[in-house]
């Protein structure tokens, strides 16, 4: 029997950063040119693609920087240049900002944002890596008093005599036109064939918990797809938490730390039956749904029971390509999802909203489908012509979702844990006969990407 403990206090910052589109849901009438009202942000396309899938028969995936193609409109009066023969760097000041162009890009900087930035060791501690400047100390009408440029580095002297440096690569690096160039989480989008042609190999539980390679092979297989597996993994529950321990922390939910189930109805969701469950994404119900997803099958005497997997992030792609107005109203529509539980000593209510598809406001990239048809709450967050509307997108979505060539499906059996990126791929599960033990847990997911960066991953 689980345990029912408590939840911890839910995370609104998914939701909080697109509050400021909230009040357009509620008054306006949803149409097409509606959404385009919601900033210049918004109006061009999300971003998916990101790594082409590897070909046939190669090996370890590599993940290419994106190709930048930043473009640099004919220069204007009064540039001043580095070195009269050379053209790598040329700045103007202008009435409220800076415009340098370098390496190829051109950049705005705005002047309290130039001084807000400043590395110098008053206004950043590099220990730390943190801040010492008091922001709202910054006059909000600074602007710089000398600028210099040298073939490395921009020099500004502000009014107070306080030098800022910056390396012009840095700036590139963190500039708004160079960070909108740039995906979060490199990917590979899949299908079956794909997948299966990607040949992605699971890794060994040895080389996964004592080796940085494997560990290493390990999470970019998980950035770069969604799934991955470990193999000759002790099939216990304790087995199990070491693998766990190894990537991340253990998200504790409702449903305990580490897990077990099997059909006896024992917590108050189909989940604990031997009924199919259709894909989908666990937690819609939390306000930050769980980043990670550990299935271990560490018993099945019976039939049926195969899991499915599906990468929600390819049928949104499709749906984008066929009617990205649809995409678009899945993006913005805010949905509810509920887990209403009484059975035995388990009584829990959760709530959390979010759009299906969430995407990141600055640079429209996907990161995270809210998809779950059993746990999708009353919809009662927009008008009726828009509920229409949301059901056809929902429609166009779904038929995606359940294109057999979408379809991978895997039996899992003791011994091979498998990792599902929540946020992305879908899961369901065949009917079944007999018994079946499936143990896990949910990852925090900041702490899987924390591991990935550590070793040198982008994530
Ligand atoms: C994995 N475990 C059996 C512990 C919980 C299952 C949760 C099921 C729920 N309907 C959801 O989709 O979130
Ligand atoms: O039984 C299974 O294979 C998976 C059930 C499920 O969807 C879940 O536990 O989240
Ligand atoms: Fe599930």
């Amino acid at each position: 029997m689980e345990s029912c403990g408590g939840q911890r206090d839910p995370d609104f910052r998914a939701f909080a950063s697109r509050a400021r589109l909230k009040p357009r849901f509620a008054f306006s009438p949803g149409s097409a040119s509606s959404w385009s009202q919601l900033g210049m942000w918004y109006r061009r396309l999300p971003r998916l693609f990101v790594v082409p899938h590897r070909p046939t028969g190669s090996t370890s995936p590599r993940v290419p920087w994106l190709p930048r193609d930043r473009a640099v409109p004919a220069a204007t009066t009064c540039w001043h240049h580095t070195a009269p023969e050379s053209l790598k760097c040329a700045w103007q000041l202008h009435g409220d900002h800076l415009e340098l162009r370098y390496a190829n890009t051109l950049m705005r900087f705005d002047f309290v944002w130039l001084r807000d930035h400043c590395r110098s060791a008053s206004c950043y501690n590099t220990k730390t890596n943190q801040r010492s400047l008091d922001t709202a100390s910054v006059d909000l009408g600074i602007k710089p008093k000398a600028v210099r440029v040298d073939e490395t580095t921009l020099f500004l002297t502000w009014p107070d005599g306080h030098v800022t440096r910056y390396g012009l690569e840095w700036l590139v690096k963190n500039s708004y036109e160079g960070q909108k160039q740039q995906v979060m989480h490199p990917r590979i989008l899949w299908n079956a064939e794909i997948y299966r042609q990607a040949q992605v190999p699971s890794v060994d539980c040895q080389s996964f918990l004592e080796t940085d390679e494997g560990l290493k092979e390990f999470l970019q297989n998980f950035l770069l797809y969604g799934i991955a597996f470990v193999e000759n993994v002790t099939p216990t529950k304790e087995d199990t938490e070491i693998l766990a321990e190894r990537i991340s922390l253990i998200r504790e939910t409702i449903y305990g730390r580490m897990w077990y189930f099997t059909s006896d109805f024992s917590r108050g969701d189909t989940a604990y039956t031997k009924l199919a469950l259709d894909r989908h994404t666990d937690t819609t119900y939390f306000q930050e749904p769980c980043g990670i997803q550990v299935f271990h099958c560490l018993k099945h005497e019976g039939t049926g029971g195969r899991t499915l997997l599906v990468d929600g992030f390819y049928a949104a792609e499709q749906v984008l390509r066929q009617a990205p107005d649809q995409f678009e109203l899945l993006s913005k529509v805010p949905l509810k999802h509920e887990y209403v539980e009484n059975v035995g000593d388990c009584h829990n209510h959760m709530i959390g909203v979010g759009p299906v598809l969430n995407v990141y406001p600055w640079n429209n990239e996907l990161y995270l489908i809210r998809y779950n048809n059993y746990d999708r709450a009353v919809i009662n967050t927009v008008p009726y012509d828009v509920v229409h509307r949301w059901y056809a997108a929902h429609r166009t979505l779904t038929a995606e979702l359940r294109r057999p060539e979408n379809e991978l499906w895997v039996k899992l059996k003791p011994g091979k844990a498998l990792f599902i990126d929540n946020w992305r791929v879908l899961h369901g599960r065949e009917a079944f006969t007999g018994y079946r033990q499936l143990c896990g847990c949910y990852l925090t997911r900041d702490d899987v990407l924390n591991t990935a960066r550590l070793l040198g991953l982008q994530a």
